[in-house]
């Protein structure tokens, strides 16, 4: 069975957001399948983050539905909260680490929560593990948020959402701040995770060589809604202002260029 085949893991209707006077969502419909990394773009503002927030229930959407792994997204039931906050896994823009814990203690936090009766020893066993999936050496267990690089801290933040093995992970802006090099070993990690963990991947970004390294499917948001969903191939082609400055502009032609290089050499 294809991942098309299957119902969707995520699936979003008519969703409405408002702020005041601004309606940031209208109307807007997505379906994330089951083990595709799926990526959203969409200008500055155009609420990419609120999505992702309507989604893990963070916010409250003004109207719509929303399902996730199965439940209700809205629902105010404390099974079904559970439910969706033990499956999934965020990544959040800034890693959100706290910063008086050690980055071991920032993994133990949803282990704790979720598994209060596990022995220190193997909480600290199971973070270790944690760390060394999100591809931090040992000795990052012990250290500070602010003892580490960025890019270290992004993969902090990946171990901490990685914590409770969920099946869905949630990553905004996962390479932003990250130098080239990082940014490429940061998208490498992603989806050799995802392969080898079998996971769903909703990845919020601005950045289009992640688009075409990683993401099996693109989502385009642009007046309030999803205007377009698919491979990049026919994304790319759509005939909308946003996407054809966003895909075809220097930037655009630059990553897809890069990528068609790195499939020519590799093939
Ligand atoms: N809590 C809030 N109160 C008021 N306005 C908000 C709130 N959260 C988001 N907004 C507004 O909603 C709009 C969408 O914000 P969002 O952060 O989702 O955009 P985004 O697409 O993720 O942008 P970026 O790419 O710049 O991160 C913005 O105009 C923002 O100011």
């Amino acid at each position: 069975m294809t991942a098309s085949t299957l119902e969707p893991i995520i699936q979003v209707r008519g969703l409405r957001n408002q702020f005041g006077e601004q309606v940031v969502h209208d109307k807007l419909d997505l379906d994330v399948r089951p083990g595709e990394i799926i990526g959203v773009v969409g200008g500055s503002g155009s609420g990419k983050s609120v999505l992702l927030r309507s989604i893990i229930g963070l916010r409250d959407p003004d109207a719509g539905d929303v399902q996730v792994l199965g439940v209700d997204g809205r629902s105010r039931d404390d099974e079904d909260r559970r439910h969706i906050e033990r499956n999934t896994g965020v990544l959040f823009q800034d890693g959100a680490l706290f910063s008086s814990l050690t980055v071991g203690e920032n993994v133990q936090v949803p282990l704790k929560e979720h598994h209060p009766e596990l022995p220190e020893s193997l909480l600290y066993e199971l973070a270790l593990l944690k760390v060394k999936l999100a591809g931090l050496p040992p000795d990052a267990l012990d250290k500070l948020p602010s003892q580490l690089s960025g890019g270290m801290r992004k993969r902090a933040g990946l171990a901490r959402a990685l914590a409770l093995d969920p099946p869905l992970l949630f990553l905004d802006e996962p390479t932003a701040g990250l130098d080239p090099i990082g940014a490429a070993a940061f998208d490498h990690l992603t989806r050799t995770l995802q392969q080898a963990l079998g996971l769903t991947v909703f990845l919020i970004t601005h950045d289009l060589d992640t688009l075409y390294a990683i993401c099996d499917r693109v989502a385009v948001l642009a007046e309030k809604r999803v205007i377009a969903v698919g491979p990049l191939a026919e994304i790319e082609r759509m005939d909308h202002p946003w996407v054809q400055e966003y895909f075809n502009g220097p930037r655009g032609r630059a990553a897809r260029d890069g990528h068609r290089r790195i499939v020519e050499t590799r093939d």
